[in-house]
């Protein structure tokens, strides 16, 4: 019999992923609140929780938070982290072997008891040193979160100050120490990157060139996601977009460009997304992904599991950067499954 008729009828991405013998594996590099988990939250999402685990480097800290109280030593620090220890665990992972995660919670400032990782077909490692030179040859695809200074600051500082129950002037003193740290130890990573996502303040009032009389909603952000072309093209991927909304009044202004540019000597596309997209363009192009990965359809359209966001009424530009984001992870993982059946 051919052996095309035994096979099921829905083959789906997300199926031929189920598959894989090796994780694919995805590092999310940035500083501390950047947005690491608010972006690969967006792939966990569109291909499903139960195919992607997630590592938080955090667990790799040699000291807590009181041991760096002490010290003076900053997370930030290479020589602070079990880095060493980090790359054996995803070469581990690498040979479908279970690993102990060691696991930093920021609740007490303390270390928890490892949790037992077997591997999953993909797995996320998000953290400070993602990128490091020990690491990077075991990632697959590496992203760096790299939002603008004021940004970050006012990020880090609420969720530190609200969740993570640090003491106002404390953490003042801490970030200012880390400034320096940061450009040391951290910022160099992005040169590595398959994207980089930059994220500033709105930019839309100085392309006005007259008096600004749109509606911005307040914490209206522009990304500019810097992505290295892919190797394999994948299938179109239309904008849905109703243009002849863009000539009524009171419409939220927006912007989208598409800009090549050469990044750290590299050659890559600029896409640049400003102010507010319909939610309409954004559920629309969510569905044809879905429909791509093959996710059941409830699962991969809810926001209500990125709780950080939910705060947060106006996303545009970083539900938009999520969705391309994916679709460019989703051009490696079609790579990596042509390579395997060709084998
Ligand atoms: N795109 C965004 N729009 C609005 N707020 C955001 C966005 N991304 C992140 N934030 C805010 O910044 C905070 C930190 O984000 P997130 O937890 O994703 O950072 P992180 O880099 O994973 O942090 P850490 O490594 O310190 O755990 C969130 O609590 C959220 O309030
Ligand atoms: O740089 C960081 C990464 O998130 C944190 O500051 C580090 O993990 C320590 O956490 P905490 O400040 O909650 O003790």
């Amino acid at each position: 019999m051919d052996s095309k008729q035994t096979q099921p009828k829905c083959i789906t991405l997300r199926s031929q992923i189920a598959q894989l013998k090796e994780p694919i594996i995805i590092g999310v590099a940035g500083d501390s609140g950047s947005g690491k988990s608010t972006y690969s939250n967006g792939i966990r999402r569109l291909l499903g929780t139960d195919l992607v685990s997630t590592i938080e480097m955090d667990g790799y800290h040699k000291e807590d938070r009181e041991q760096r109280r002490i010290s003076g030593r900053l997370p930030l620090d290479p020589e602070a982290n079990h880095l060493d220890l980090l790359r054996s665990h995803l070469a581990l992972l690498k040979q479908a072997k279970s690993i102990e995660v060691p696991i930093y919670n920021h609740g007490t400032g303390k270390f928890d008891s490892p949790v037992h990782l077997a591997p999953s077909p993909i797995v996320v490692v998000e953290g400070l040193h993602a990128l490091y030179p020990e690491i990077l040859p075991l990632l697959d695809f590496s992203i760096y979160v790299d939002p603008d200074h004021d940004v970050k600051w006012q990020w880090k500082y609420e969720r530190d100050v609200k969740k993570r129950g640090h003491l106002a002037e404390a953490l003042t003193e801490e970030m200012l120490k880390r400034e320096a740290a940061y450009k040391r130890w951290i910022d160099f990573q992005k040169t590595n990157a398959n994207v980089v996502i930059k994220i500033f303040p709105s930019h839309l009032k100085e392309f006005s060139r007259h008096e600004f009389t749109g509606n911005l909603p307040a914490n209206c952000y522009k990304v500019e996601l810097i992505v290295e072309p892919g190797q394999v093209s994948l299938p179109s991927l239309p904008l849905p977009f109703d243009f002849a909304a863009m000539l009524e009044a009171n419409q939220p202004p927006f912007m989208l460009a598409a800009v090549p540019c050469t990044y750290w000597g590299r050659k890559v596309m600029i896409i640049h997304i400003d102010g507010v997209l319909s939610q309409d363009t954004i559920a629309t192009l969510e569905k044809q992904i879905v429909a791509y990965t093959g996710i059941p359809l409830e699962e991969g359209l809810s926001t209500q599991n990125i709780p950080d966001l939910q705060a947060h009424e106006q996303v545009s530009a970083t539900q938009f950067a999520q969705l391309l984001i994916t679709w460019r992870f989703l051009e490696l993982v079609n790579h990596r499954l042509s390579e395997l059946m060709a084998r």
